[in-house]
């Protein structure tokens, strides 16, 4: 059974082992906790990198693309507002126009258009029966802004290949400045998203290639029905309304719900901007096997240092039983012993030293008398005529007298030094270290004095009490213990002689 101080140290020691594992464990989840935040933003950063690297790529090409070909409109406008549009010029500009559609392959057709929308020159093989333009959305505008300049129009389906493309035109002016017609480069859709499937963007990333009124150009995945559809409402459109273009920023897309992280950058001087996403999920996929990992991991450890706080707080309430078991045993042990020694030191009637003891503390202050010249004093004390008490009252009596008279005896004991001792029989001693045989003799007298005080009867010797008689002896330097006794004993044999009940210092 464990005492209050033992449970108190072995619930500290309990306490602190739980505090050990618990703070272990904290510190660990904390840790990881750091480390997967860390690690998702270091993903992050390197996601936000690489969409804005892929827009910047895109940003390049489209501007490539549509400063090649309106470079190629430039010089067919010159042409024709310079030399007219007679047939020698318009061959010449023809095949100029399709040496140009061969070296870009951007290019799906180049034409020229009269005022009244009517096919003048055009890069393609063959004339397109009944062709005339007049009422293309581009035509119409150039044709109420002479001034427009190059415009980039909704993609259309190009009534002479049936491709996907995207007008740039620019207007002819007559020498008058009046409008004469209309210069038209058509951008292939999927020279675009050739170029978009080249990219690594992932399985749920996306790039676009958008104009900045509103709708789509090209796009991957691509669909045809993605192809002019307007950007309205879209978290894109209003990111580029809100914050313009050239930054970086979390969308769900309008078109499939995903959310990414979208570079926007405007395309040159364009009316037209690119983005290019990737998906946020799909970017923290590899991060997030990793952060599952970890957890399992941390949880198995959690579990594993709890398992071993458990068992090591079971260990130290056990060890702490076993050790105030011991400390218990210990105690005991002490207490036996220091019993044993009390009774190997002392009589067992009278509870004063034995003779044993008496031999050796009377031979130790015998020393030191000797040894630092301070006075020593022996009483011997007998009781009258014990064997007439124990004849009248019978031997137990005679016990209970002489345990009287032993404690009467100890009461003297006044200092630690003092030894009060149980000589043999009847007869007791009494050591008085620092006393001289003068003063001991008044001690003596005091304690004859008490005895006889305890009014014991001993109705053979004719007194009122019981007696006892003193023979004190004081230590000379050189005395033996022996030599000291055989005096007390030579006085007390002369208190005898004369009478009894009396005290005799020894000569
Ligand atoms: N009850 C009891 N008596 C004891 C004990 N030790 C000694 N005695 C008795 O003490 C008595 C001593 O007797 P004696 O030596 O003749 O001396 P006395 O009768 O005291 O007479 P004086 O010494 O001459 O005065 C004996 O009767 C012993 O039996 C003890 O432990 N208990």
């Amino acid at each position: 059974m464990m005492n209050i101080g033992t449970k108190e140290r072995a619930s500290a020691l309990v306490g602190m082992t739980v505090l050990l594992v618990g703070l272990s464990c904290l510190t660990l989840i904390g840790f990881d906790v750091w480390r997967c935040l860390s690690e998702r933003s270091v993903q992050l950063r390197e996601v936000h990198a690489s969409v804005r690297n892929l827009a910047k790529a895109m940003q390049i090409h489209a501007q490539n693309a549509i400063d090649e070909a309106d470079l190629v409109l430039v010089g067919v406008v010159e042409r024709i507002e310079t030399d007219g549009t007679g047939p020698a010029v318009l061959a010449r500009t023809e095949r100029l126009m399709k040496l140009r559609k061969q070296a870009l392959p951007q290019l799906d057709g180049l034409f020229v258009f009269d005022r009244e929308g009517r096919w003048l020159a055009f890069s393609q093989p063959a004339l397109v029966a009944n062709a005339n333009n007049a009422d293309r959305d581009y035509f119409i505008r150039h044709e109420r802004d002479a001034a427009a300049g190059l415009l980039i129009g909704a993609p259309v389906r190009s009534r002479s290949t049936g491709h996907l493309v995207i007008p740039l035109t620019r207007a002819i002016n007559a020498p008058d400045g009046s409008f004469a017609g209309v210069a038209l480069a058509m951008l292939r859709v999927d020279y675009f998203t050739r170029f978009y499937d080249e990219l690594d963007i992932g399985h749920d990333g996306a790039v676009a290639l958008a104009a900045t009124e509103g709708y789509l150009l090209a796009r991957r995945p691509f669909s045809p029905s993605y192809v002019g559809k307007s950007l309205a409402g879209s978290q894109l459109l209003e990111t580029v309304r809100k914050y313009g273009t050239g930054v970086t920023k979390e969308i769900r897309s309008a078109q499939d719900g995903v959310v990414r992280l979208n570079s926007i950058m405007r395309v040159g001087d364009y009316p037209l901007f690119v983005g290019a996403a990737m998906s946020k999920d799909e970017s923290l996929v590899e991060w997030r096997s990793n952060t599952i990992v970890h957890v399992v991991c941390d949880l198995g450890f959690v579990l594993l240092l709890t398992l071993l706080g458990l068992q090591l707080a079971r260990r130290v309430r056990e060890t702490e039983r076993a050790r105030a078991q011991l400390v218990d045993a210990h105690e005991a042990l002490e207490r036996l012993n220091r019993d044993l020694e009390r009774q190997a030191l002392s009589d067992g009637l009278t509870g004063l030293a034995n003779r044993r003891h008496f031999d050796m503390r009377l031979a130790h202050e015998c020393a030191m008398a000797a040894q630092q010249g301070t006075p020593l004093a022996l009483l011997l004390i007998d009781i009258d005529h014990f064997k007439y008490y124990n004849d009248e009252f019978g031997h137990q009596s005679g016990d209970a007298c002489l345990q009287r008279v032993a404690a009467t005896i100890r009461s003297f004991e006044t200092d630690p030094s003092c030894v009060a001792a149980r000589y043999g029989g009847e007869e007791l001693a009494l050591i008085l270290p620092g006393i001289d045989g003068l003063a001991a003799s008044g001690i003596a007298d005091k304690v004859r004095e008490a005895v006889a005080a305890l009014g014991i009867p001993n109705p053979r010797t004719g007194r009122a009490a019981l007696t006892v008689s003193i023979g004190v002896a004081n230590f000379r330097a050189n005395d033996t213990p022996r030599e000291l006794i055989a005096r007390s004993d030579a006085a007390l044999y002369n208190a005898k002689s004369c009478g009894r009940d009396a005290v005799r210092l020894a000569a």
